[in-house]
């Protein structure tokens, strides 16, 4: 079936159509398998713009617009009833980008239309005037463009060419529109150039563009494609997703990053597949694994829609790193039990002392005592508290080590273990054996602590493609800077960064960034990682940052937020309400409750608005995302309110991505 691909745009229309006219396309398909365009209709255009483009006959009322690549092959890029058919086929035209030599679509009657709505000449501040003409070019922008592209001054009228320029330059416009300098948006094409592009070689341009066309082998394919339309990302990869994802050989470990959206986990589940599926060994495994068992089981689904072959997913093991640690630990042969958080908790606050509190003594001992293995309390008065905050005074370090020593024992003597213990053990336990997977896939790898680090550098035999970890240092839960080479995990010159965001409409994303401001977080590769050059593909509503004076008002607001999306007809289990502390959530969840709105609890298996520390929602995706206590005292430990805090749960394509920030100054 080498003779008909699929276009990006096909499959959220065919999820769209009834199941009578999915199984008239899938029968259309087949006729080009078996060259019999018979019965097809393949109509030439009068009018249209491309003289290439075509439609076929689905059934009395709906035909396909497919594109001719040359040597009878055909792109079936749209679904559509009749009129709206030939209205699609005659408005497009394809080309060639002249840099890249992808295959490109522009929607010609709508840049005209835009055209004639803009001033005649250049305007005084242009979004592209730190680019001359010669750069666009040399970006991939079609030269004919070059002159509308001057009149552009604001990123919404830059939108409003959404869908009608091709999708690769309306990417470089976006970046050069968000700051990037022209080298900079230039690096990030280079990888993808290709030298003496043939424009008129559709056929050649089509393979080259894996991300929006798609040549289908065969029936079996086809039918796996068809199964999950609504999933896109199982088929069609950014470039930059494919090339890390698909890349043959990393000599160590990768690390890519990229705010939140930007389809890491996406291109980590790629890679797993990929790998798993060129194991040649049968007892070899691929290990996938991220902080929360939640966002582990989301993994194991979303690996199962990505890929069918049962012998493929044996061969991958998805699994929480505390489970990993627990799992270890008994097969080191530990006698434990995991120590409650709030039985923790408790021997914390009783541990309190000299005006330490409970919390402080906690993150001591996670963030730095286990973090860097101290043993003795020389080691401890003598270590470095990067990331700490205030310093400690050689006195007060004693009174902490004894502290934490005294928890220590109390745990030690109920025969207590701590996560973050256990990974440690575990990690200690697992060095002595041979490793037991072949390559290991880290999610949220921003969130991973020391332990845990060197547990899952145990776990792996060192060498080619041992590593492919996936991070966001602006998503970290906690303030902990994790170094990788210190933990012997070398990511330099194996680094890359994802900036084109699925998820966020530009709206939220403009929001964030603007919280954020534009400081750069710590990378767990050392560097500075910045959200410039982030763009989104999706458009919403404008988030609505509402301020309180007090608590009781911010928390009214909340409560009447809620009630309006509810009236506006958001079903309320695509409400969140992130807060950030959980002793909130109670309170919170008795005052929606009061209002008569249904509040969700996962262990009752109850369905309603979802209130949780951001951490909770980490995996869940939302229509409408309120968030809750971002103080003055919040915002500089940038825990709250992250591009990921607004957008995973504010997701956009129904309800326009409405998010509220309801802060207490
Ligand atoms: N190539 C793609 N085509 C279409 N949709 C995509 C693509 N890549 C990712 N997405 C979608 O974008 C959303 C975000 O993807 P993903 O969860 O992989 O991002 P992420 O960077 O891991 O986000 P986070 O840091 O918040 O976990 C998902 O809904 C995903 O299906």
């Amino acid at each position: 079936m080498a003779d008909l691909a699929i276009d990006r745009g096909f499959l959220p229309a065919y999820a769209r159509l009834q199941r009578r006219v999915q199984d008239a396309v899938v029968a259309a398909i087949g006729k080009f398998a078996a060259h019999t365009h018979a019965g097809l209709h393949l109509e030439r255009l009068a009018g249209a713009r491309d003289p290439n483009i075509r439609t076929i006959r689905i059934d009395r009322f709906y035909r396909g617009v497919v594109l001719a690549l040359g040597e009878d092959r055909y792109a079936l890029l749209d679904v559509l009833p009749h009129d709206d058919a030939i209205a699609f086929a005659v408005r497009r035209r394809f080309t060639v980008n002249q840099v890249l030599g992808v295959l490109e679509m522009r929607d010609e009657a709508g840049i005209e239309e835009f055209s004639r709505g803009q001033p005649a000449g250049p305007t005084s501040a242009g979004l592209f005037d730190h680019a001359s003409d010669k750069d666009l070019v040399r970006l991939g922008i079609d030269e004919d463009l070059v002159p509308l592209l001057r009149v552009i001054s604001t990123d919404r009228q830059l939108e409003s060419l959404d869908g009608r320029l091709p999708d690769t330059q309306l990417d470089v416009l976006r970046g050069l529109a968000s700051g990037m300098p022209v080298e900079e948006v230039w690096s990030e094409l280079a990888a993808r150039v290709v030298s003496g592009v043939d424009t008129d070689d559709l056929l050649a341009a089509a393979r080259r563009t894996p991300e929006r066309i798609r040549f289908v082998s065969g029936p079996v394919e086809l039918a796996a494609i068809l199964d999950h339309p609504f999933d896109a990302w199982r088929v069609f990869l950014h470039p930059t997703q494919r090339d890390v994802a698909y890349r043959e050989f990393y000599s160590g470990p990768a690390l890519v990053t990229g705010s939140a959206g930007t389809g890491k986990t996406v291109t980590g589940l790629h890679r797993a597949a990929f790998l798993a599926e060129r194991l040649t060994d049968q007892s070899a495994k691929v290990l996938v694994t991220t902080f929360t068992r939640a966002v582990a089981d989301s993994l194991r689904r979303q690996l199962h829609r990505l890929n069918a072959d049962p012998a493929v997913r044996a061969r991958i093991d998805v699994v929480s790193v505390d489970k990993l640690a627990y799992e270890v630990a008994v097969r080191g042969g530990q006698r434990f039990t995991i120590a409650e958080n709030a039985v923790a908790d408790q021997l914390w606050e009783s541990a309190a002392a000299f005006g330490f509190t409970g919390a402080f003594l906690k993150r001591e001992w996670e963030q730095v005592v286990l973090a860097q293995q101290l043993t003795t309390v020389e080691d401890y008065r003598a270590v470095k508290r990067a990331g700490r905050g205030e310093g400690l005074r050689a006195a007060q370090r004693d009174q902490v080590w004894a502290a934490i020593e005294a928890v220590r024992h109390e745990l030690a003597r109920r025969r207590l273990r701590t996560h973050t213990q256990l990974a440690d053990d575990a990690a200690a336990l697992a060095r002595r054996s041979p490793p037991p997977y072949r390559h290991v896939v880290v999610d949220e790898g921003q969130d991973l602590h020391p332990a845990q680090w060197r547990l899952l550098r145990a776990l792996v035999t060192p060498g080619p493609n041992d590593m492919f970890l996936l991070a966001d240092p602006y998503q970290r839960i906690y303030d902990s800077h994790v170094s990788l080479a210190r933990l012997g995990i070398q990511v330099r010159g194996r680094a890359r960064r994802l900036t084109v965001n699925y998820r966020t409409t530009h709206e939220i994303l403009d929001l964030s960034v603007k919280v954020l401001g534009g400081d750069a977080a710590v990378g767990l590769d050392g560097n500075g990682d910045t959200l410039r050059g982030y763009r989104s593909v999706t458009r919403g509503a404008t988030p609505v940052v509402a301020a309180w004076t007090d608590r009781d008002s911010e928390l009214e607001g909340l409560i009447e937020r809620v009630g309006t999306w509810l009236d506006q007809g958001v079903e309320p289990h695509a409400i969140a309400v992130a807060v950030r502390t959980g002793q909130l959530v109670a309170t919170i969840a008795r005052l929606l409750s009061d209002a008569h709105i249904p509040v969700a609890d996962e262990r009752r298996g109850v369905d309603g608005v979802h209130v949780a520390t951001m951490h909770r929602l980490k995996g869940l995706e939302f229509q409408c995302l309120a968030a809750v206590g971002l103080d003055a005292n919040v915002l500089p430990a940038r825990q709250a309110l992250t591009p990921a805090t607004v957008d995973r749960h504010a997701h956009d394509r129904t309800c326009g991505g409405n998010a509220a920030f309801c802060s207490s100054p």
